[in-house]
């Protein structure tokens, strides 16, 4: 089909060649197309540039830039134009929590990082996500309920801060890197957390969720404590989660542990988006020589068994964990290397999952204080 000259086409016409063209885009984070999400908000042609405005319910901006790349030729040939104004915005979409739980006001989703076992990267993961999905264009909090480890005040360089009361009652977001967090690492010393038995830390960690005066977050990342125990399950039963990740190396016992960490969260019907395997493969720093020292194939395994998804398999790489140690991760320090190319591509899949999955709730219902 030849072009037509811009100034032959209606408004009409021309959206349904946009549209046209939109829909016949296949993405791995579309289920259904972009028509079929009501995606294009405007489509305008002036002055032989074509303007065009998508408007996505969940955090897409590495898909976009696909788009863009796929499409544009495309475009400019069945329209005419001689260049494409392209503009992305996100309208967030508030998902159905367990049992219809109301939310925290300002929260639309809470994500839940879990760990069967401790020292898995489950901080590491957590904290790269949260600046991942900032990057692919939401709004994003990050809530450290590690009470016997929070790192992640250190891994986004604001330790050492205190979060302030504005008004004797909450506290406001400590802000780092674009993220609002808040920590029971800013409020005391380690050797104080650990000494918290069950019922005391899982109060705090509820109440610092409440608490804490959050800005209008499109995410919240829940950095949970390691482990299945009592701590973790008040948590997943009691937070309004909208869905978890698991996070495992590919070692036989942390996969035990993660095994029980997608049953844990079945049990108080928590969606389980997947799983994240990471250190899934050594990457020697010198020569790129890549080793699978923790083993492989165990995480494809689990997921098979408990129909879930592999959604990341992350390296062990010295450059992730020196990024971490100098407050700065990887997906801020390093924006274009290949590290963080992976996190954006969990987020992208995670936000997508979440979305796919989920039951959309209108934004007028979606808060109520608790
Ligand atoms: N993929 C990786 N490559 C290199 N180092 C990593 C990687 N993932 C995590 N680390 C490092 O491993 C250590 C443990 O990671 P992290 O604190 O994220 O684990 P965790 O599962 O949250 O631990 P805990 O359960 O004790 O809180 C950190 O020093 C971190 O920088």
């Amino acid at each position: 089909m030849g072009s037509q000259s811009p100034s032959q086409q209606s408004p009409e016409a021309l959206r349904a060649l946009v549209v046209g063209t939109l829909a016949a885009f296949e993405h791995p984070t579309l289920e259904r197309n972009l028509t079929a999400l009501k995606a294009l908000h405007h489509c305008a042609l002036i002055d032989d540039t074509l303007y065009l405005e998508l408007v996505m319910p969940f955090a897409w901006q590495q898909g976009f830039e696909q788009l863009q790349e796929q499409v544009s030729g495309e475009l400019l040939r069945l329209t005419g134009a001689q260049a494409i104004g392209w503009k992305l915005h996100h309208q967030i979409a508030t998902l159905k929590r367990v049992k219809s739980q109301p939310g925290i006001n300002g929260i639309k989703n809470i994500i839940a990082v879990s760990s069967g076992k401790g020292g898995v990267g489950k901080s590491s993961t957590a904290v790269n996500l949260a600046l991942a999905l900032a990057a692919e264009g939401a709004r994003v909090g990050v809530l450290d309920a590690d009470i016997y480890g929070p790192s992640v005040p250190s891994m986004l360089g604001s330790d050492g801060e205190r979060p302030t009361s504005p008004d004797g009652t909450h506290m406001a977001p400590i802000m780092a890197h674009g993220l609002a967090t808040n920590s029971i690492g800013y409020l005391v010393t380690d050797d104080n957390a650990m000494v918290w038995r069950g019922p005391m830390a899982s109060k705090a960690l509820l109440q610092l969720l409440n608490e804490t005066l959050w800005p209008d977050v499109d995410y919240l990342v829940l950095d949970m404590p390691p482990g299945t125990g009592d701590i973790q399950l008040t948590l997943a039963q009691n937070v309004p989660v909208t869905g978890a990740l698991v996070v495992t190396t590919p070692q036989d016992i942390a996969l035990i542990d993660a095994r029980k960490g997608i049953v844990m969260f079945n049990k108080v019907n928590v969606p389980v988006l997947g799983i994240v395997e990471n250190m899934s493969m050594h990457i020697c720093s010198q020569c790129g020589h890549q080793e699978p020292i923790f083993g492989s194939g165990g995480a494809e395994g689990l997921v098979e068994q408990y129909h879930t998804q592999l959604l990341s398999q992350l390296p062990l790489h010295i450059t992730l964990r020196e990024d971490l140690d100098c407050g700065q991760p990887t997906v801020i320090r390093r924006p274009d290397s290949e590290f963080t190319a992976l996190y954006r591509q969990l987020a992208g899949r995670v936000a997508a999952q979440l979305y796919w999955r989920g039951e959309v709730i209108p934004d007028d219902i979606a808060f109520r204080a608790v």
